[in-house]
C-alpha cells in the first residue's frame, strides 16, 4: 500500500477548486512529457529499435532508485525524437495537458545536447517545439495561454560542450526572440557543481537571458548559493535541500528567490521518501516563493494537478496555501509586468467566484 492510501481523500469540492485554479508551470522539462505511447509511435516511424516490446513493459521500468537511474532511461527515451514534426507532436501533446488543468503560462526547458549529440540539427528542436507553442498563443481556444522556451546545458558534460551549444543556439536568437527568453542548467547534480559553468552562464547575462539552474535536488544547499552567487540565477529549480542550511533558508525568504519545486519527482526520485514528509509547506510557511511543477511529467506519473492534488492531500494544504502557490507561480515567471498582472487578477477573480 501507498502512504498515500492511508491519507483520507480531498473532499470533492476541494478536488474541483485545484483543477480549475489558474496556474503557470515553471519546471518543465518538454523531453520528459514524452509519453510511452508516443514514444513506441514515434519509435515505429523512425525506425528507432526500443530495448521494450510494448509500452506496459516501458511503463515498469519506470521504478527509479536515484536521479541518475531516471536519466539514463530519459535520454535513451529522447532517441526518439528525430525530425522538427516529432518536437511538434510531443509539443502539441504537452500543451492538451496544460489545458486540461487550467495552466495558463509554461516556460519549459528543452536540453539541445540531448539531441545534437545524435546528430539532430539544433534547428530542428527550436523549430518543433516553437511551432507548437505558437499555434497554442495565436489559437482562439485557447484564450491567453502564453509560453516561454528556456534552453538548458547539460552539466554532466562540459562547459566548453554548453558555449558550443550556445554558439550554435544564438544564430535563431532573432527567430525565436518571442519564445527563447532564458537558460538553465540540468542533468546529473552531485559532482556538477555550479561553478562548472561560470563562464558559459556569464556570457549568457551579457547576453541579456533570464538564469535558472536545478540545485539542491540530490546536491547539497552549498550548490543553491553557487548558483545564486557565481552563477547569479534568478530562480532555483527544485532547492528542497536549501533546507539544510539556516542562513540560506533566511537569505531566500528575504530575497524572495523563487524555488520551483516538483513533489512528484522528488518522490519518484527518492528525493524524499513518502510525499507526507516533503518540506514543501515547511517552506512556504518559512516565507519562501515556492511554486508546484511537474518536472517529467510523463515518467513520474503525474502533470500539474496530480502534483497539486498529491501534496494537498499528503500535507494537507488549505485554500489558502494552495492559492499562495499558485499566485507564487505567476510571480515567478518570467512574465512582463503587465502580463503578471492580467493573470493574478484572473486568479483574484477565480477565488471571489469560488
Ligand atoms: N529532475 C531533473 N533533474 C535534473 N535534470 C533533469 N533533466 C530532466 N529532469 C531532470
Ligand atoms: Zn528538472
Amino acid at each position: 500500500m501507498n502512504a498515500i492510501d492511508t491519507i483520507p481523500p480531498l473532499a470533492a469540492d476541494l478536488v474541483s477548486f485545484i483543477e480549475g485554479l489558474p496556474k503557470a508551470e515553471l519546471h518543465l522539462h518538454i523531453e520528459g512529457t514524452l509519453e510511452p505511447e508516443l514514444l513506441f509511435a514515434l519509435a515505429q516511424r523512425n525506425r528507432v529499435k526500443l530495448p521494450y516490446a510494448t509500452v506496459e513493459e516501458l511503463r515498469a521500468a519506470y521504478a527509479f532508485t536515484d536521479l541518475q537511474s531516471f536519466l539514463d532511461l530519459y535520454y535513451a527515451g529522447a532517441a526518439v525524437l528525430q525530425t522538427e514534426q516529432d518536437f511538434y507532436e510531443m509539443t502539441a501533446a504537452y500543451i492538451a495537458h496544460c489545458r486540461a488543468d487550467n495552466v495558463r503560462h509554461v516556460e519549459i526547458f528543452f536540453d539541445p545536447q540531448t539531441h545534437t549529440e545524435r546528430g539532430i540539427d539544433i534547428a530542428v528542436v527550436f523549430a518543433g517545439i516553437a511551432r507548437a507553442l505558437r499555434e497554442a498563443q495565436n489559437s482562439p481556444d485557447e484564450h491567453g495561454f502564453s509560453s516561454f522556451m528556456i534552453m538548458s546545458f547539460l552539466r554532466h558534460l562540459s562547459e566548453e560542450d554548453a558555449f558550443a551549444t550556445l554558439e550554435a543556439a544564438l544564430p535563431l536568437r532573432e527567430q525565436y526572440k518571442d519564445l527563447w527568453i532564458g537558460i538553465g542548467l540540468d542533468s546529473a547534480e552531485r559532482g556538477n557543481p555550479p561553478e562548472k559553468f561560470a563562464k558559459v552562464f556569464a556570457r549568457c547575462r551579457e547576453l541579456g537571458f533570464y538564469l535558472v539552474a536545478h540545485a539542491g535536488e540530490e546536491g547539497p544547499p552549498a550548490y543553491v548559493i553557487s548558483a545564486l552567487d557565481v552563477l547569479q540565477v534568478q530562480r532555483i529549480d527544485h532547492g528542497v535541500r536549501s533546507e539544510e542550511d539556516p542562513d540560506l533558508m533566511t537569505r531566500l525568504s528575504k530575497e524572495r528567490i523563487p524555488l520551483t519545486v516538483c513533489p512528484l519527482s522528488n518522490l519518484k526520485l527518492c528525493v524524499v521518501d513518502d510525499l507526507a514528509k516533503h518540506n514543501l509547506a515547511r517552506l512556504l510557511h518559512a516565507g519562501l516563493a515556492v511554486t508546484i511543477n511537474s518536472d517529467d511529467p510523463a515518467y513520474f506519473g503525474g502533470y500539474m494537478n496530480d502534483n497539486y492534488l498529491a501534496v494537498a492531500q499528503s500535507l494537507r494544504l488549505s485554500r489558502t496555501e494552495l492559492v499562495k502557490l499558485t499566485r507564487n507561480s505567476f510571480e515567478a515567471s518570467f512574465l512582463p509586468e503587465k502580463e503578471k498582472q492580467r493573470l493574478l487578477q484572473e486568479l483574484d477573480g477565480y477565488c471571489m467566484a469560488h
